[in-house]
């Protein structure tokens, strides 16, 4: 899979705020992208940066639509082929959501009748067809972050930014666009997600990079990075409510509640050997071995410098 997004060694300082620090990665056409990291991480800011919207320091964003050579996002044809729904909300209008939709994708340049025709199939998707001739400020805060969905994807664009595009939706629509999601890159639509949700992150996203402080903290294939990580979690249910008192050294984080204990097991620790023994006295009803979850891994990755 080739690329259609590449970021090397893009470096960002406000003021007295390293907010993105000697980023590379590549963005590989047709995939979906977890775009990772704390609070404060510098997410935003290198979203900003791939958008032309403030230029970095140092380093270089390369794009490559429809197979030509890579080059910045510099040229107006090539915006057109992007689309973007940044972190800050609001399209506080008193212009109706048709009008409205339709103004931006006449910015973007795409076909009008073609739009309008996209935009009633997209209003009716999300629940909002009744509402095509309402004002944007009528609407609540997670309608309007359906309009700017839909603005963001109105000019079919071969490359879609969504920064925290599941914040501040319930949880029926964040099925609902977990879905959608799903379809775009199934129409051969990239898609960038930045987000917090590591579950629907693990559930959409093959490879992720995590950044924190401004920098790379994971890159690549969300199994390969399960696999390099090695802890695994155990948890098991057993007959009776004995008390168990973990002494084998390799066992980390044990919790106990009556009959059902869970621990982890550093890297390179084989599950097998060390459960025969430690099941050697209980009568087990139930058990599972577990990779770490992406969530796992981010705690155990950022959660000690944020606490
Ligand atoms: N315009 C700005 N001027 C000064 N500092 C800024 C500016 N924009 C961002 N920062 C700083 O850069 C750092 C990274 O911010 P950024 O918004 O990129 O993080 P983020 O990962 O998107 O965070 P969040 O998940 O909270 O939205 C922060 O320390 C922030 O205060």
């Amino acid at each position: 899979m080739d690329s259609i997004l590449q970021l090397e060694g893009v470096t960002k300082t406000f003021t007295d705020v390293e907010a993105v620090k000697n980023v590379s990665f590549s963005v590989k056409r047709g995939e979906i992208f977890g775009f990772l990291g704390p609070n404060g991480a510098g997410k935003t800011t290198t979203i900003r940066t791939i958008m032309g919207i403030i230029a970095p320091d140092k380093g270089k964003i390369s794009f490559c639509f429809d197979g030509e050579a890579g080059h910045r996002l510099a040229v107006q044809e090539d915006k057109k082929k992007v689309g973007y729904l940044p972190e800050e909300r609001g399209i506080y209008s008193t212009t109706k959501v048709m009008e409205t939709i339709l103004y931006f994708a006449d910015l973007k340049g795409a076909d009008l009748q073609q739009a309008e025709k996209d935009a009633r199939e997209w209003l009716l998707k999300l629940d909002l067809a009744d509402y095509q001739d309402k004002k944007i400020e009528e609407l609540s805060k997670g309608m309007q972050q359906k309009i700017q969905f839909i603005i963001a994807v109105i000019h079919r664009p071969q490359l879609v930014i969504f920064d925290e595009l599941f914040s501040g939706l319930d949880p029926v629509n964040q099925e609902l666009f977990k879905e959608i999601i799903k379809e775009l890159r199934d129409q051969g639509t990239t898609v960038l997600l930045s987000s917090h949700r590591m579950n629907l992150v693990e559930e959409l996203c093959d490879r992720i990079f995590l950044i924190n402080k401004g920098q790379k903290v994971l890159y690549g294939s969300l199994d390969k990075i399960k696999d390099d990580f090695g802890v695994k979690k155990v948890w098991i249910r057993y007959r009776g409510e004995k008390k168990i008192k973990p002494s084998w050294p390799e066992i980390k984080d044990f919790t106990q509640d009556k009959n059902e204990i869970c621990f982890t097991l550093p890297k390179g620790v084989k599950p097998g050997e060390l459960l025969s023994q430690v099941l050697q006295d209980l009568e087990i009803e139930e058990i599972a071995v577990n990779k770490l979850s992406l969530h796992d891994i981010f705690i155990a990755t950022v959660g000690d410098d944020k606490r």
